[in-house]
């Protein structure tokens, strides 16, 4: 398998003398190609913080980040901003799409950028949007379209460009549960069928249980990992169940 990310030892303090939170300490982790990984762990555990590295919006103070050969933690600003346009695509919990333009040219934005010809873009947009479902409101302002459909345009500008990783920050954090479940199977479909990289960031077992390997975190350190293997997802949902009561305490007051 080819390994897209591997992050080694990292750390991650914020604050200065007298006021430091160590929020990452010394986490390793690699995803290969075509892996769909969750990250979990309850508040204030590092999640978004080694989201934040990862997408290189954030230093790490100590260790090494290496994406597709790459190691970004030693990149400067000018290659950094074209390797994140490259390589990454971001899915965030509050959708950024841009009021102004239609949910295709929000989807095109990222492919014009990078100098495509409009055909090109015209049928990568079309097969992206007829995986996600949503070639019905291409044509529409994202104020005209449901928080799911807003999600889904989001998720397909994400990864027009196939990027080698595609990240998501509690991607189902403001729909109700019916648009998650299509959200879902749509990374589901992102991940098998255009053999998508995803990790995936969330504190609900239900969107985790859709990921194919899970890390648990806790006080900025690895405490478990789950492989969902040949379970079902509803028994792949039980273990990540467990593993949150392990975990502490009433597994809804901690996640
Ligand atoms: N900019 C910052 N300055 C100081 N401390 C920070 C900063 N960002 C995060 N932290 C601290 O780092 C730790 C990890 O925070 P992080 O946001 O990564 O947690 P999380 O697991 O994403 O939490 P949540 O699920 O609540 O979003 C926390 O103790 C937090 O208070």
């Amino acid at each position: 398998m080819d390994n897209i990310l591997s992050v080694q030892n990292i750390e991650k303090y914020y604050g200065k003398k007298g006021n430091v939170t160590k929020a990452l300490d010394g986490i390793s982790l690699n995803i290969d190609k075509g892996e769909f990984l969750g990250i979990m762990g309850p508040s204030g555990s590092g999640k978004t913080t080694l989201l934040n590295c990862i997408s290189t919006i954030d230093k790490v103070t100590t260790g090494e980040i290496i994406v597709n050969d790459k190691n970004i933690t030693k990149m400067r600003t000018k290659k950094l901003d074209k390797f994140r346009r490259d390589e990454l695509g971001f899915i965030f919990q509050d959708f950024n799409l841009l009021d102004t333009l239609t949910g295709y040219e929000n989807i095109a934005l990222a492919l014009t950028i990078q100098e495509i010809n409009p055909k090109k873009i015209d049928n990568l947009i079309k097969k992206v949007a007829e995986t996600l479902e949503i070639s019905p409101v291409l044509n529409k302002y994202p104020y005209e379209m449901s928080g799911g459909q807003q999600q889904r345009i989001a998720c397909a500008r994400a990864i027009v460009t196939e990027p080698s990783l595609v990240l998501a920050d509690e991607p189902t954090g403001a729909l109700d549960s019916k648009s998650s479940r299509l959200l879902l199977e749509s990374f589901e479909r992102l991940n098998k069928e255009l053999e998508a990289t995803i990790l995936l960031v969330t504190h609900d077992a239900f969107t985790a249980s859709y990921a194919n390997r899970i890390f648990f975190i806790k006080d900025g350190k690895i405490f478990n990992e789950l492989v969902k293997g040949n379970d079902s997802r509803k028994e792949f949902f039980n273990r990540i169940i467990e593993v949150m009561t392990l975990l502490g305490g009433d597994v809804k007051d901690v996640f």
